[in-house]
Parts: structure tokens; sequence; C-alpha cells
């Protein structure tokens, strides 16, 4: 388990908004996550003003396409100086060794590299209509393989996996866990999901957490209730 376990999704359409919320946040105590919507709404200036506020940022773009254009967009979520970033493992070996391959001049700047196994909202029904006729954990075990072998740092999974996989691939291969829900919680479109505490046991380094905290009605409050749950 990492020293700053939970990662924020900040997932607004609203700038003024989030930024809002960051200004509650304590960078010691999480990390932050922009994914798609606010990254086609706001670009790299977001990123620069979350940065200039102190916190690591994970930069959720899951990157899927030929190994040569994936390549260059991780050299440019590298040049943003972003903590993490990733790709699909679907992608291939040959993708994730190239973006791999291609954050090496970066050195021990370079963001930690990821890829998304099976997304935690998909059940083995859904992996069934896809032809994929394994349940999930086993599918998520093969690509967890193909991901350590291309030399990334880890996956992004379900905490229903964690344990499985931390006893396959080592404690030094990170796994990062959304679908975190504390008990009680809406799942909303999450499938595979665990509380916050039970993800920690069963291996997760990273939680990330969303909804539960950026839809509450006193978002600060459910940051700090999870962050004390976790003691
Ligand atoms: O890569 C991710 O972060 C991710 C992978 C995955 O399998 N499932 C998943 O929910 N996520 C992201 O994690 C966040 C979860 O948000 P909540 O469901 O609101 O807690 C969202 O920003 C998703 O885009």
């Amino acid at each position: 388990m990492s020293d700053k376990p939970i990662i924020v999704a900040l997932d607004y359409d609203n700038k003024a908004e989030a930024l809002q919320l960051i200004d509650k946040l304590d960078p010691n105590m999480c990390r932050l996550k922009v994914g798609k919507e606010m990254f086609t709404l706001f670009g790299p200036d977001l990123v620069n003003e979350i940065h200039n506020r102190g916190f690591d940022l994970f930069l959720d773009l899951k990157f899927h396409d030929i190994p040569n254009t994936v390549a260059k967009a991780v050299t440019a979520a590298a040049e943003l100086g972003v903590w993490m970033t990733n790709v699909h493992a679907s992608g291939g070996l040959a993708m994730m060794e190239a973006a791999q391959k291609a954050l090496a001049p970066y050195g021990d700047k370079a963001p930690l590299l990821i890829a998304v196994t099976v997304l935690t909202s998909m059940s083995d029904d859904d992996l069934k209509l896809l032809g994929i006729n394994v349940p999930a954990a086993e599918h998520v075990k093969r690509l967890a393989s193909l991901t350590q072998q291309a030399g990334l740092h880890g996956i992004v999974c379900s905490a229903q996996e964690a344990s499985m996989l931390k006893e396959t691939f080592g404690k030094e291969f990170k796994l990062v866990t959304p679908g975190i829900r504390p008990a009680g919680a809406d799942k909303g479109d999450q499938h595979r999901v665990m509380t916050p505490k039970e993800a920690l046991l069963a291996g997760s380094d990273y939680l990330v957490i969303g909804r539960p905290i950026t839809k509450a009605a006193d978002p600060l409050a459910a940051l700090k209730a999870i962050h004390d749950s976790l003691k």
C-alpha cells in the first residue's frame, strides 16, 4: 500500500466547481485524477493549475491505439509532468512496450505507466458479449501478465482481484483500483466493487474514488471519512 493511497477522480464538467473542491483538499491527504471529460474540456491548462497547487496528478486517458501513436501520447503526458498515466492492456504487448520505451528518456521524472485490464464496470456477462468466455478475474490475470512482460509499473483492476494479483505478480507490481464504494454507497455503473478498507487489505496500492466524494453533499467530509476509515 502507498503512504497516500487515495486518488480523487475529478469528473466535473465545470472547472470552477472542480477547483473549488481542490482548493479545500490537502496534497498530503490525496492525489488527483483527471480523465477524458475534464481533459477534453480544459486540457493542459487544468493539469498545470493542479500541479501549481502541489498535487500529484494521474492523467487517465486510457490510450489504446497503434504502438507509434500511443508512444507519442505517453510522451506528451510525460512532457506535462504528470505522476501517473495509463493505456489499455488490450492494446497488446507491442503497444505497451512502445509506450514504456518512449518514457525511458525521462528517467526518474517519467510518469508511472499502468495498464487498464478489465474495466470495473464490466461483469463476466459483459465479457461474454465480447466473445471472452472466461471469468473477469482470469482475463485480468492474462492482461496483467502481458503488462508485466512489457515492463509497466502495474495495472488498473478491481480490488476484488487484488489479493490473487499480488500473489501472482509480486508486491512491486502496483494495483490501482477504481470501483471503490464505502458500505451502503450507490454502485452507479460499477460492477466489481469493494469498500476502501477491504480494498487496501486485499492488496490495492491506490484507491481511485470519484462519485462517493465528488457527489457527496459535503465532499471534503466524505474524503475525510474515507481517509479515517483506512486507519
Ligand atoms: O482507469 C480508471 O481510472 C478506471 C478504470 C476502471 O476500470 N474503472 C474506472 O471506474 N476507472 C475510473 O475511475 C473513476 C471511478 O469513479 P467513480 O465510479 O465515480 O468512483 C472514473 O473516473 C473512471 O473513469
